[in-house]
């Protein structure tokens, strides 16, 4: 759908390129992570999303002749272009499984490639996972607030241009169970569905005869739109007049749609109004400018709502426009890498890591990663990653590895993942996960320690940059 060739990337990963190549050190190989710093929506926890994306474009990954013609005109040699015509990403990738909970600056994805590769595929990765975690995410939380009521992705028309084509990717890794985008339900297999827009009631002289239409044109998927005129005056009535003409044709009106006024006094009319005409069968649901918030209003003012469509706070994630996650150099040249900043809790974590999660004994999560060098089999110890007073022992608790191969030489290890698959193992991951994590105000804290080698070789690291500067 969209062309992910050589070009959709920063140039300055093509310019640090080009010096790497010229230097001969285009085969050197290094180590990236990929986290994120800060957990969005003031939630409690992030569903990872974009992984198999960003795994389909890597095994595809290559220059055109059209950016290495437009790369011609930005001044780079003709022997690093000639290499980047050849580029292949041949490097390995560990990864969190897709549709599982992270959180804040545990390594979600660590690269392991040869320089340039590993620095040409920065972008495009940080572009696919920012922002489908980011939408998992916020749809996760609806999901949740939704208990079970069906939610549906209206918001390729308010989505920040391409960028709906994933945000309705995300939204099913996070529980909606369908969507209006018709591109997206092509390419991705699950399960479109629409009503009807206003000016399809507004172009008829009269609202009975546009459901009319509407309903002999598509028996089996008619739902309509109530609000155009006066919802309990016109409506409603005119849907159960549908409705029941549906009835004696042996068919079945689906559902009619509120998209304005107040939705819980309206759902509840309206279901009384269908209830009383025996059409008790009949689906409400509900629209307009809807997120969790007003999700869990509408559900405790106990409003009668089977679906929810939603569109502009679902997928411009709206209020936070993006996930900070970074991706930064760990490993380079036999060497673990470190950067310094400032902001303690800024300053990276070097080596190649692997992370593992705390259970308790039935193997529910117990509200902790432990982020430790790789290959490092139980750590015993979890220390604050900065606040020296803070740390437990951890050698007995239950533990799991996170981080596992996904791609080696460039190709995937496993088959690539369903939707269906992600999303399914992705509530299972949730029901893990305390309810205290779970809430809207003030979540409790998911904790990420670091193990005792770990911290060492970040002080040791520290120490000796710092001694360059005294
Ligand atoms: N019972 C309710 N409790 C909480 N929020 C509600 C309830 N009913 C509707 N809302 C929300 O309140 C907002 C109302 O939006 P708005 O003021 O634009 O009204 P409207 O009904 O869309 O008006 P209009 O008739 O001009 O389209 C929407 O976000 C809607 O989802
Ligand atoms: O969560 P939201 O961003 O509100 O997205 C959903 C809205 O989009 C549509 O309205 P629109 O006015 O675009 O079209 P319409 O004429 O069909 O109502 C729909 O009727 C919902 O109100
Ligand atoms: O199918 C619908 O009802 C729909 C689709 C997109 C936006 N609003 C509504």
């Amino acid at each position: 759908m969209i062309d992910f060739s050589g070009t959709y990337t920063d140039q300055y990963q093509l310019t640090m390129g080009q010096v790497y190549f010229k230097k001969g050190e285009a085969e050197e190989a290094a180590v990236f992570d990929y986290f994120f710093r800060k957990l969005p929506f003031k939630g409690g926890f992030a569903v990872f999303a974009g992984l198999e994306t960003l795994l389909d474009v890597l095994e595809d990954f290559r220059f055109s002749e059209e950016d290495l013609n437009f790369l011609k005109t930005q001044n780079f040699d003709a022997e690093y272009l000639q290499y980047l015509k050849e580029f292949r990403f041949r490097g390995k990738i560990y990864s969190v499984k897709e549709g599982d909970l992270v959180f804040p600056g545990a390594p979600v994805v660590r690269v392991e490639a040869n320089i340039i590769e590993a620095q040409i595929v920065e972008t495009i990765l940080l572009n696919l996972l920012n922002f489908q975690t980011l939408i998992a995410t916020k749809a996760t939380r609806m999901y949740i607030q939704a208990k079970g009521r069906k939610l549906i992705d209206f918001g390729l028309r308010r989505a920040q241009g391409l960028g709906g084509y994933h945000a309705s990717r995300a939204a099913m890794i996070g529980g909606f169970e369908g969507t209006s985008n018709t591109r997206a339900g092509r390419d991705f297999g699950f399960q479109v569905s629409g009503t009807m827009a206003h000016s399809f009631i507004q172009s008829y002289e009269d609202e009975l005869q546009a459901f009319r239409d509407f309903a002999e044109s598509h028996p089996k998927n008619t739902i309509l739109l109530v609000d155009t005129y006066n919802t309990l005056k016109s409506g409603i009535p005119n849907a159960i007049t549908v409705g029941k003409e549906m009835e004696s044709r042996g068919q079945k009106l689906k559902g009619i749609r509120l998209d304005s006024g107040d939705l819980a006094y309206l759902a509840r009319r309206s279901r009384k109004m269908l209830d009383d005409a025996g059409l008790d069968y009949v689906k409400i649901s509900a629209s307009n400018q809807l997120d969790e918030h007003l999700i869990k209003s509408l559900l405790d003012q106990e409003a009668p709502i089977d679906i929810f469509g939603i569109g502009t706070s679902l997928v411009t994630g709206k209020p936070d426009a993006a996930l900070d996650g970074v991706y930064k150099l760990s490993f380079f040249r036999d060497k673990p890498r470190i950067k310094l900043s400032e902001t303690i809790a800024k300053v990276t974590l070097p080596h190649k890591k692997q992370v593992y999660r705390l259970l308790d004994h039935e193997g529910n999560f117990l509200g902790a990663d432990v982020v430790c060098l790789h290959g490092e089999e139980n750590p015993e110890m979890m220390f604050h990653p900065y606040d020296p007073l803070k740390f437990r022992k951890v050698a007995d608790v239950p533990k799991e590895q996170l981080l596992q191969p996904v791609l080696e030489n460039g190709k995937r290890i496993n088959e690539k993942r369903s939707i269906q698959e992600i999303s399914a193992f992705s509530k299972e991951r949730l029901a893990k996960l305390p309810t205290e994590f779970k809430r809207f105000f003030n979540p409790h804290l998911y904790k990420v320690g670091i193990s005792r080698d770990l911290r060492d070789e970040r002080d040791r690291l520290i120490d000796e940059h710092k001694k360059e500067y005294l």
